[in-house]
């Protein structure tokens, strides 16, 4: 984003893994480092030239004023923070609704985003869900997350299952590294030589199937020689559907989690 589109003043509450990620990317993408105030009693480290406070000005409101607190800290923050006057409220706490946050905060419009870790490099994943339809409105929250990777609009019944999948994602495919790293490793490779190969060979395949027109099913199709090596690996992932049941299992109990943190904002 160009300083001239940015936000004129931006409030951060929370600037844990993932407020500080996008805090960090944010101000590497050129939004003006003192436009924003990081409001964390946690003294996070911050981008030079941010402003850390460890409570909210009383009867101050910024422009744009994004929650990056856990989910369990909503009424706390609501008490804390005064966002009446902000013309939109930013939320990417796993499971909480737009209702729940409508009940709470009077900001003029309400968006929940998604977002996941590797907003850090401008690789991430960002669902967007807001409360209103007004374009200007739409431009500015996608204008926020344009510099954190890719951006979509996702219905809120969706979400649940957005943030397992590309919320939680990043957590399970580091999972996949290790495991892969901690194969070769059982198989005799030196534990440091098995994770580089591992972390560069997941680098390359997620390089590859981003720009390839076919999709990842053909793609593994194209690395299984007939009659080689590769296809015996492939038979046992695919053995019962073994690797989606996995992961749909996987997915599953994180999209359940979101529910029960869903139901406890609405509460
Ligand atoms: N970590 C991820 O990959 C990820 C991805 C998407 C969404 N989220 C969401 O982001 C939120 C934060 O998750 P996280 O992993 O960054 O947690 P975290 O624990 O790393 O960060 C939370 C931050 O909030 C601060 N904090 C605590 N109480 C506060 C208060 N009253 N006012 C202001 N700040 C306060 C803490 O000091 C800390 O810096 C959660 O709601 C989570 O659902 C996280
Ligand atoms: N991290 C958050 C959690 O674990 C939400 C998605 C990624 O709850």
């Amino acid at each position: 984003m160009s300083d001239a589109q940015a936000p004129a003043r931006l409030w951060l509450v929370g600037a844990g893994n993932m407020g500080g990620a996008m805090l960090r990317r944010w101000v590497a993408s050129g939004i003006a480092s003192d436009r924003i105030t990081v409001i964390d009693p946690g003294s996070p480290a911050v981008p030079e030239g941010v402003r850390v406070l460890a409570e909210a000005p009383d009867g101050d409101a910024p422009d744009i004023l994004i929650l990056a607190v856990k989910p369990q800290m909503i009424d706390a923050v609501a008490e804390a923070i005064c966002s009446a006057e902000a013309a939109m409220l930013v939320s990417i706490l796993a499971g909480v609704e737009v209702a729940a946050l409508r009940s709470r905060f009077a900001a003029r419009a309400i968006v929940r985003a998604m977002p996941n870790l590797s907003v850090a490099i401008g690789k991430g994943v960002v669902a967007l869900h807001g409360d209103s339809e007004a374009p200007a409105l739409r431009a500015a929250a996608e204008a926020l997350m344009a510099p954190l990777g890719h951006v979509e609009w996702v219905e809120e019944a969706l979400f649940d299952v957005v943030t397992a999948l590309s919320g939680s994602g990043p957590g399970f495919t580091y999972r996949f590294i290790d495991a892969l790293a901690k194969g070769g490793e059982a198989l005799g490779l030196p534990t440091d030589q098995a994770l580089r190969l591992a972390r560069a060979t997941v680098e390359g395949s997620a390089m590859l199937a981003a720009q390839a027109d076919e999709t990842p099913a053909i793609l593994a199709d194209r690395v299984a020689s007939p009659g080689g090596s590769t296809r015996e690996g492939l038979n046992v992932l695919d053995a019962d559907a073994a690797l989606v049941r996995l992961l749909t299992d996987t997915l599953a109990a994180a999209t359940r989690r979101n529910a029960e943190l869903a139901a406890a904002a609405r509460s």
